[in-house]
Formats: structure tokens, sequence, C-alpha cells
């Protein structure tokens, strides 16, 4: 059972008053929280629409300075490219965070904070290229005054026209603020720039040099042409007939044995290396032609030996009939029963001791000649001129016999120019040393060199239509030259030199 009393019902009434008061007071509070809520969040929603045009407009702006050839861009632009790209990405992000749900707050605060970062950031790009313009502005401007305060004659006028830039843009320092920097087409007459003109001069300094060396190489073709014509026409006198007798010509005009020096003597031996690299390249027209040097092909009657070997017997025959080998220079390869000259005797100066009449060494050339030296400059094969290439081995014997024997000159001219100095070794039959003391060696390196060159020159095509007539190939190589005055003429000459000093005092 409850007791009811009147005062007690009173209270009751007003504390729910009270209380309906302040769930009111607690809405109507509430209701403005939510409504600032919303604005908020409405302005948040603009801010982040405001950063993302922007960036938008930052990124048709570089693009349109990538295409703008006319401004130089210096190394900045990395920086201010890799900028572009953060730029880029946090683009992205903020779009991430456009929020479609006003009841995250926590999310707003988010994107707020990220906002700020991206403004910083933005901000700090714009600076950078608001820098950068500027600065290639005031290059610009910089030249342009230069080139204009530029009264050169060469000075000329420029066209520097900046095309299609509406989208080039200056911002100012305060975000979001555009300036059009140029919309049209502008035009500047200037002067040549220093550069430019520098770069003109070289060019023109290089084409004068360019025209120069073709001149003076077309002198130095010409000159070559014109010495290969001497040598062809020095060449093209008889061999035989400048050096048929090499001693006259060392002897000079006055004829006496006295008259005879080192120098005549080797500008004698210079002159035979023509005849002898002529005899090859000659020789070198036939291949190898192996019976030529067959005792069982030649099978001759009443002749025991090679065709080789019959044509130089019977050409010695006949040539000693004629007297040849009444000179001292010339040996036979078959000196056993030659005819005697039947034509007067010439009266050839004495110039060597008698005894040099016992030394011939021809068997030794021959035998080189045959078993070494063909095979280095004769083709192999067999064309059936047999009788011809015996003859042109003969040829090449004989050059080579007369060079290698006039050794004895050469040893006659060196004992008398010092007779005390050969003396001791000759008494003492010292070979080595007698080879010691002849030998020059570098006399020998100079004579394998020319040796070389000749048959460069001697053994090139001459055509009338090209200018370099050798096309690197030659009659003869000219390695084979060298190798034959070292391995053979130069030491076989030597030992000439030898035998004839060791009868020199007999
Ligand atoms: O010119 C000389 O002094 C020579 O003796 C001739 C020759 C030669 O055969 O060419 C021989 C030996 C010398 O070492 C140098 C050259």
């Amino acid at each position: 059972m409850f007791l009811i009393y009147p005062g007690q019902c009173r209270k009751d009434t007003s504390f729910n008053l009270g209380v309906g008061c302040s769930l009111l007071y607690l809405i109507a509070a509430s209701k403005t929280e939510l409504t600032k809520m919303v604005e908020l969040r409405t302005e948040m929603e603009m801010l982040l629409q405001n950063v993302k045009e922007d960036l938008q407009r930052k990124d048709a702006l570089h693009k349109q300075f990538e295409s703008i050839d006319t401004l130089a861009y210096s190394t900045t632009d990395v920086q201010e490219g890799s900028n572009f790209n953060s730029w880029l990405s946090l683009q992205s992000q903020t779009t991430s965070y456009v929020l479609p749900d006003s009841g995250t707050i926590t999310v707003h605060d988010q994107s707020l904070k990220c906002d700020t970062l991206q403004q910083d950031e933005y901000v700090e790009g714009m600076g950078e290229l608001e820098a950068e313009l500027e600065a290639e502005l005031e290059r610009l401007q910089t030249r342009l005054d230069r080139d204009n305060s530029l009264k050169h004659p060469l000075q000329e006028r420029i066209k520097v026209t900046v095309e299609d830039t509406d989208s080039v843009r200056s911002r100012s320092s305060s975000f979001g603020e555009v300036i059009d920097l140029q919309n049209a087409s502008t035009e500047v007459h200037s002067g040549v720039p220093p550069t430019e003109l520098q770069r003109r001069l070289h060019e023109l300094l290089e084409a004068k040099q360019q025209e120069r060396i073709k001149e003076l190489e077309a002198a130095l073709e010409c000159a070559m042409h014109k010495l290969r014509e001497k040598e062809i026409e020095l060449v093209c006198s008889p061999p035989n007939s400048r050096d048929s007798n090499c001693m006259a010509e060392a002897l000079s005009d006055s004829g006496s044995a006295n008259a005879l020096t080192l120098d005549s003597v080797r500008e004698s031996l210079i002159r035979q290396e023509d005849t002898i690299v002529f005899g090859l390249i000659e020789r070198a027209r036939f291949p190898i032609n192996s019976p030529t040097y067959s005792a069982s092909y030649a099978n001759i009657p009443g002749f025991t030996g090679s065709l080789a070997q019959f044509v130089a017997h019977e050409t010695e025959a006949l040539q000693a009939k004629a007297g040849r080998f009444t000179n001292p220079e010339e040996h036979p390869f078959f000196p056993k029963d030659l005819p005697a000259s039947v034509v007067p005797s010439q009266n050839h100066t004495e110039v060597l001791h008698p005894s040099a009449a016992s030394i011939n060494i021809n068997m030794q050339i021959w035998d080189f000649y045959f078993d070494k030296l063909l095979a280095l400059f004769a083709a192999p094969g067999d064309d059936g001129n047999y009788a011809a290439t015996a003859a042109s081995d003969l040829v090449c014997l004989q050059a080579l016999s007369r060079r290698i024997h006039y050794g004895k000159f050469v040893a006659e001219v060196k004992f008398k120019e010092s007779p005390k100095e050969y003396e001791p070794a000759i008494r003492a039959k010292d070979r080595d040393a007698l080879m010691k003391l002849l030998t020059v060696e570098s006399v020998e390196e100079a004579v394998k060199k020319r040796v070389a060159k000749k048959a460069m020159v001697f053994g090139q095509e001459v055509t009338l239509n090209t200018t370099d007539g050798s096309n690197g190939k030659y009659k003869v190589d000219p390695s084979v030259l060298s190798r034959l005055y070292e391995e053979w003429v130069m030491p076989l000459t030597k030992l000439v030199q030898v035998e004839y000093l060791l009868r020199r005092l007999d």
C-alpha cells in the first residue's frame, strides 16, 4: 500500500520539468555541433578540390615547360621533375582521402593533415618553379641586352620567336595565383651572340684548313707520281748496260786502281741491286716449272744433267768465247773446259791481287738459288716454258754471282784503306777476326731496306689511270729480297771478302 503526500507530488513534477529542459538544451547544443561539423566537412571538401585543381594546372604547366625548346633548361630541371612526380603521387593520395561520409571525423582529421603536408610541398615546388622561370627570364633579358649593345659589322638580325606559350605561366609566390607570361608569339631582333660568332669563325677556319689539306694532298700525290715516273725512267734504261762493267764505274774517270774507294764500290753494289731485283721479277713471270731442273726430263744426248744446267753450260761456253770471263768481275758456273775467248782481249784495269782468280763460290750460289730461293718467289706450277725459264734462271744466277764476287773489290779497298788493321788477322788466318773487321751492321740494315723498297717500286703494276699502281701487290714479295740479301747475298759477299783477304798477302 502506497501513501501519497501532496507536497511530494509537486517536487516530482518540478524535477521532471528540470530534466526535460536540460534534455532540450542538450539536443539544441548537439544540433549546433552537428551543423558546424557539416560546414567544416564542406569547407574541407572545397579545400581538397582546390588543391586537386591546382595540381592539375601544375601538371599541365610542367608539360608545357618540357615542350618549349627556346628556353634552355638548367640541371634544376631534374630536381623540378622529381618534385613534379612527388606532387603527382600526393595528388592521388589526396583524391583517395575525399570522404563520402560526414560521420568519420577522424578520417577528416587525417585528410587535413595530409592536405597541409601537400600544400607545403606544393608551395615549395611552386617556389622553385618560379625561381627557375625568373632566372630563365633574366638570362634571356641579359642576352638580349648584350646582343642589342653589340655593334659589330658582322652583326645581323635574328629572330627569336617564342610561340605557343599559352600555357607558359609564371606563378607568384602567393599560393594558387597564376600570371600569364606570354600569350602570343614574341619577336626579338638581336645581333649575333659572341658564342655564335666564335662557332662560325671556327667553322670557317676548319673549312679553310680542310681545303689546304686537300691541296697539299693533291700536291703530294703529284710529287709521288713524278717520283714514280723518274724511278721507272731510271729503271727502264737497260740494267745490263749500266752495270755490265761495274768496276769501270767504280774506277770513275781516271781508270786507275787507286781511284777505287769504298764509296764508289758501294755505289756499284747498289746499282747491281737493280739487276738482281729485275732478274727475279723476270723469273717470276714463270711458275716453278720443275722439269727444267730434272736430269731425267732433259735426257739431252751427249750431256748429263738438267735443262737448267745445259742452258747455263752452253751459254757460258758461248760467252767465254765472247770474252765474258776475261773480266775479273765475271765468274762461270761451269768453269771446267770453258772455251777460250775468241775476241780481242780487253784491257781490264788490274785492281785485284792475282790470287783473286782462284776464288769462285758459284757452287754455293747455284745451290741456294735452286734449293731455297726459287720457291720463295716463283709460283708453283708448270707452263711448259722450260727453255725460257732456264735462261731466266741463268740471268739471276749471273747477277747474284757478280754481286757476291764483287766482295773481292770491296775487300781490296778495305785492305788498301787500312792494311795495318787487317794484316794481323790475315797472317793469323783468323777468319772470325776478319769477318768482324769487315762487317758493318748499319750498312747491312740499309741494304735490306733498300732492296725491299726496290722490289716495291720495280715490281708494282704501272697503269695510266690509277695513281697508286701497287694495290699492295708486287711481282716479287719485297720481303723475299730482304731475306735474300740477309741470308745469302751479304754473308756470301763477306765470305768472298774473307777468302780474298786470306790470300791478299801471298
Ligand atoms: O759495304 C761494305 O762495307 C761491305 O763489306 C759490303 C757488305 C754487303 O755485302 O753489302 C758486306 C758486309 C758489310 O757488313 C756490309 C755490306
